[in-house]
C-alpha cells in the first residue's frame, strides 16, 4: 500500500506540498493550461489533468506542469476490463503522476489488478477509487437502476476500494464521515464538488464548501471553476487558501 497524507513525503514526486488543494484545470489545451498554472504557487496547491486536458495535450502537458514545480493528479477515472486498466495506471505511473484513478465500479478484480501494476513500479501514484461521481444525486442513480441514495452506494463502493488494495475514494466531502466510519483515518478522501459561499453550483449536486470539506476532514479537495473561471483566478485560490487556514 502506498498511503500518504497531504503532509507526509511523497517519495519519487516533484515536492510534498502542505495544502488540501487540488486545482482542476479544466481546459481545452496546452496554452490555457500552462497559462492558469503560471497564476498558482506549486508550494500552495496540486494541480489535476483530466479528460479534457490531456486528451488534447497528451503526456506533455505533464511534463510542462512538473517542470514547473507541481505535482499531478491524472484524473482519467479508468473503467475497463482488469487487463486493460491494470496497463493505463501503469502508463500513468511512468509518467511520475502524484496520484492516478480507476471507476471503483469497474470491480475488485479491476482494481486488484490496477494495485498489482503500480506495485510493480519503482514511482508508486496514489490509487484511488471513484465512488459515485459529485454530479450525481439519488434521480440519477436511479436511472442506472440503483434506488438508493447516493451515500449507501459510496459507503459500498468505498469498502470495495479498501478492500481491493487502493489508497483511498473520490467522494463528495458530504460523505467524508460516512467512509471514516467503514473504512478508518488512514484511507485518503479526495473530495470534488468544492464550492466556495456564493460560487456557481453548475452541473455539481453534492456540495460543500472548501471550509465545510476541511471540517469533515477531507484530505484533498478538488477545485475547478471556482478558481479557473474567476475574474482573478490567483486571487480567488489565495482566499480559498486563506479561509483553511
Ligand atoms: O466525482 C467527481 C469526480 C471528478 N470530478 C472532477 O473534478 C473537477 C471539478 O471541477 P469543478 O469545476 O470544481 O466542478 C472536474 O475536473 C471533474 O471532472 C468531479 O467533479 N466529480
Amino acid at each position: 500500500m502506498n498511503k500518504q497524507s497531504f503532509s507526509a513525503d511523497n517519495a519519487g514526486s516533484i515536492r510534498s506540498v502542505s495544502s488540501p488543494v487540488v486545482v482542476a484545470l479544466d481546459y481545452p489545451d496546452q496554452t490555457q493550461a500552462l497559462a492558469m498554472a503560471a497564476l498558482l504557487n506549486p508550494h500552495q496547491c496540486r494541480v489535476k489533468v483530466g479528460k479534457e486536458l490531456f486528451t488534447a495535450a497528451g503526456p506533455a502537458i505533464v511534463e510542462a506542469l512538473h517542470k514547473l514545480g507541481f505535482e499531478v493528479f491524472l484524473d482519467l477515472k479508468f473503467h475497463d476490463i482488469p487487463n486493460t486498466c491494470a496497463k493505463a495506471v501503469a502508463a500513468a505511473a511512468d509518467l511520475g503522476v502524484w496520484m492516478v484513478n480507476v471507476h471503483a465500479s469497474g470491480g475488485r478484480r479491476m482494481m486488484e489488478a490496477a494495485r498489482n501494476e503500480i506495485d510493480k513500479k519503482t514511482h508508486k501514484p496514489l490509487l484511488i477509487g471513484v465512488t459515485v461521481l459529485t454530479s450525481m444525486e439519488r434521480a440519477d442513480l436511479a436511472d442506472i437502476g440503483l434506488d438508493i441514495e447516493p451515500r449507501v452506494q459510496v459507503e459500498r463502493l468505498a469498502k470495495l476500494t479498501e478492500n481491493s488494495g487502493l489508497d483511498g475514494v473520490v467522494c463528495s466531502a458530504q460523505e467524508v464521515d460516512l467512509i471514516r466510519a467503514a473504512c478508518g483515518k488512514e484511507f485518503l478522501t479526495v473530495t470534488p464538488g468544492i464550492r466556495p459561499e456564493g460560487s456557481e453550483q453548475g452541473d455539481q449536486r453534492r456540495v460543500l464548501t472548501p471550509r465545510q470539506a476541511l471540517d469533515a476532514g477531507v484530505n484533498y479537495m478538488v477545485i475547478g471553476r471556482p478558481i479557473t473561471q474567476a475574474a482573478d483566478p490567483a486571487l480567488a485560490c489565495e482566499r480559498i487558501l486563506a479561509g483553511l487556514s
